[in-house]
């Protein structure tokens, strides 16, 4: 008899790599749902959380990243290195997978490396413009890499990919909440015109500055905003906000977790262009601000967001610039009804659609023909 379907899916570090995860792993049980599946992350990170929240296991490895700047530091991260490799190996021998995902991240590398070292099919997802060291390294062995942008076969050989877009979590394609509940819920005026600021899963440094320095110009501007500002950001806002006096125009929030009413109610997004929000953006039809974050690797983020710029899909502040432009562009563009429903517009043209499932699908292949060929 026919085993159940058994998936490995590895990866995460921030949720611009855990959700499309997840949103895969929902995919998989809808269509099939006897699917077993197990997640592997790296242990302290984000996933050991938001993984379990989400209804999947999650087998945490003791993987960190490379350090650039203390070179005797990697010492210790290559032994972690070597002990991953041989938990995952443990992992993948009991849990017996048909196939692994990788989506990038710290666990994905020992994870997926290990599996195509056993003989079993690894699919990657890479949600970015500009690949991963990573996803570049696993790219040899995988046997499909699913990826977001035109371009990618300067990475992976050209054979393997297919172009899915990132999956968004299925939660968020679907809102049930009206503008109006949505901007009540964050205990807003649904009749102000409502700015969302997100700085990624983590919050950003420049952006939560820009609001902090510009609280004056936030209470001028008959405006009002959520504003997530990442964990480690949130004492320092919160104080800052008390310190300068009373702002009902501003909800502070260090995470936000029902991002489709915090969409909802946004009449404008000012954001970082991790590759994760900018799919949900062009599946929402969200005219954004994106300030990308000039401390990722190779700049990637630059290129997410020139992606879209190029095609006037989304507005665009550089970093060093946020300090002088951010908010005044931003409460101007949101009082300009005409410029949001071009940006929607031409935002909304860029959005793939069934993107979990697409990969879903692919993952099925992969693990039906490896069912097959080994009799289980
Ligand atoms: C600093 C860093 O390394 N950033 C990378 C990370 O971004 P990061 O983790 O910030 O990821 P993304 O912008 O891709 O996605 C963020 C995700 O978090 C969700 N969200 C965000 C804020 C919040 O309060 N609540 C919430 O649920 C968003 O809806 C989205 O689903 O992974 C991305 C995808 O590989 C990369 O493009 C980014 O460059």
């Amino acid at each position: 008899m026919e085993e159940n379907l058994r998936i490995i899916i590895s990866g995460g570090g921030t949720g611009g790599h855990i959700f499309p995860a997840v949103s895969i792993a929902n995919a998989i049980k809808e269509q099939h749902p006897e699917a077993e599946i197990l997640f592997v992350g790296a242990e302290g990170r984000m996933e050991m959380q938001r993984v379990p929240a989400a209804g999947y296991p999650i087998k945490g490895l003791p993987v960190a990243g490379f350090d650039r700047k203390n070179l005797l530091k990697n010492v210790s991260v290559l032994f972690k290195l070597a002990k991953s490799q041989c938990l995952a190996r443990r992992i993948i021998k009991e849990f017996k997978p048909h196939a692994a995902v990788g989506v990038g991240g710290y666990a994905s590398g020992p994870t997926l490396k290990v599996a195509g070292m056993m003989g079993i099919p690894t699919l990657i997802q890479e949600q970015n413009s500009y690949a991963g060291v990573t996803n570049k390294l696993l790219a040899k062995k995988a046997r499909k890499i699913c990826v977001a942008y035109d371009g990618m076969e300067r990475f992976f050989e050209k054979d393997k990919i297919i172009l899915t877009g990132n999956p968004v979590r299925q939660g968020l394609r679907n809102p049930n909440i009206s503008r109006e509940d949505a901007v009540r819920s964050f205990g807003l005026d649904p009749s102000k015109k409502t700015i969302l600021i997100v700085g990624g899963s983590l919050g950003a440094r420049t952006i939560n500055n820009c609001v902090m320095e510009g609280l004056d110009k936030i209470k001028a501007s008959g405006v009002q905003f959520i504003w997530q500002t990442g964990k480690i950001y949130i004492d320092e806002a919160r104080a800052t906000v008390a310190r300068a006096g009373e702002f009902p125009m501003l909800h502070v929030t260090d995470f936000i977790s029902d991002m489709a009413a915090a969409y909802s109610a946004a009449d404008l997004i000012i954001s970082r262009a991790g590759a994760g929000s900018i799919s949900e953006f062009c599946l929402l039809q969200k005219p954004v601000i994106l300030v990308p974050s000039p401390n990722v690797a190779e700049d990637h983020q630059t290129k997410n967001a020139l992606a879209l710029v190029n095609k006037n899909a989304a507005l665009y502040i550089k970093d060093a610039a946020a300090k002088e432009a951010l908010l005044d562009k931003a409460v101007e563009t949101v009082k300009q009804p005409e410029t949001l429903k071009n940006l929607s517009t031409n935002i909304a043209k860029l959005a793939f659609t069934d993107s979990a499932n697409v990969i879903a699908r692919e993952v099925f292949k992969l693990a039906d023909k490896y069912r097959k060929e080994n009799g289980r």
